[in-house]
């Protein structure tokens, strides 16, 4: 019987199942299928996926995220600050500022900790990519702004960012009323995006507070959505409700995150990081 350690942590709310590939070997062609097994809530561990710690040859750690549903992904934010800790913590790095790499670039997280426990991660997340073939999203050229689109017979405005992964923004008046379950997966999945996208909804409270909520490519509903958080800042500013160089504290589903688009362009995320447990997964073919 196949078996692998695994460190259950969340960001917010937002779980995934951590291997350390440092230490654990996984079959690449099995990955999908193992993500969707230990997601699942009743014959695996339960998660918003799985999460692997790598090796890289550009900085001291890799990060590969599994949605639950087995579909790869480029970034996640909860899950950097996670990886972040969990390679402090278990001396993988010393510094308490490093690089880390994913499918959608390097990003730096800088630690806070207490007694040699990371309470508190700063990650820079680098650039928002803003040009529709970055995201991707078919029919439109420009930069993608409050743009009205149909899903589902409701006509949205729509705000296109990628944090290295495809997060579509609309605005809303009440952030009770978000059509998360209804409207999410029909975004989720449009034919404009060819590679599908992460559907967030915000009620701006003032120009420098947001409530958010999320329907996640892959995952469904989460607590959290740390690209989605600076996904949605950005998309506050582009659309002249908040400022560039502010601090916008983002009120997600399982906590506040705050998010600083600053003037030289990259987008800073600051949260706490948690662990949750330890344990081994017993794989049953
Ligand atoms: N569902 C996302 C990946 C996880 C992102 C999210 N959990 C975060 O914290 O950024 C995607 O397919 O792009």
């Amino acid at each position: 019987m196949r078996t692998f350690n695994f460190t259950k942590m969340h960001g917010l709310g937002n779980n995934y199942i951590y291997v350390n590939m440092l230490e654990e070997r996984l079959n690449e062609e099995q990955l999908p299928e193992l993500a969707r097994k230990v997601s699942n809530p009743y014959t695996g561990i339960g998660s918003d996926g799985m999460i692997l710690i790598c090796p890289s040859e550009i900085a001291p750690v890799k990060m590969r995220v599994f949605n639950n549903d087995g579909s790869e992904a480029k970034n996640c934010g909860n899950g950097l600050r996670c990886v972040a800790k969990y390679s402090y913590e278990n001396g993988i790095v010393s510094d308490t500022s490093f690089e880390i790499e994913t499918l959608g670039g390097l990003v730096t997280a800088e630690i806070t900790e207490v007694d040699g426990i990371v309470k508190q991660v700063l990650v820079n997340m680098g650039k928002p990519r803003l040009k529709p073939s970055e995201l991707p999203l078919l029919g439109f050229e420009k930069e993608v702004v409050s743009e009205p689109v149909v899903f589902g017979g409701s006509r949205l405005d729509m705000t296109a960012v990628s944090m290295g992964n495809p997060h579509a923004v609309f605005f809303i008046e009440n952030i009770q009323d978000a059509p998360l379950t209804t409207l999410g997966p029909v975004i989720e999945k449009d034919p404009m995006f060819p590679e599908w996208v992460n559907a967030e909804f915000v009620e701006m409270v003032s120009e420098k507070e947001m409530h958010f909520r999320v329907w996640e490519r892959g995952s469904g509903v989460t607590q959290a959505c740390g690209t989605g958080a600076c996904a949605a800042a950005v998309a506050a500013v582009l659309n002249g409700k908040a400022h560039r160089g502010d601090d916008i504290t983002v009120h997600l589903a399982g906590g506040d995150l705050i998010i600083n688009w600053t003037e030289a362009g990259d987008v800073l995320m600051t949260g706490p990081a948690e662990t949750i447990c330890t344990g081994t997964f017993f794989v049953n073919d």
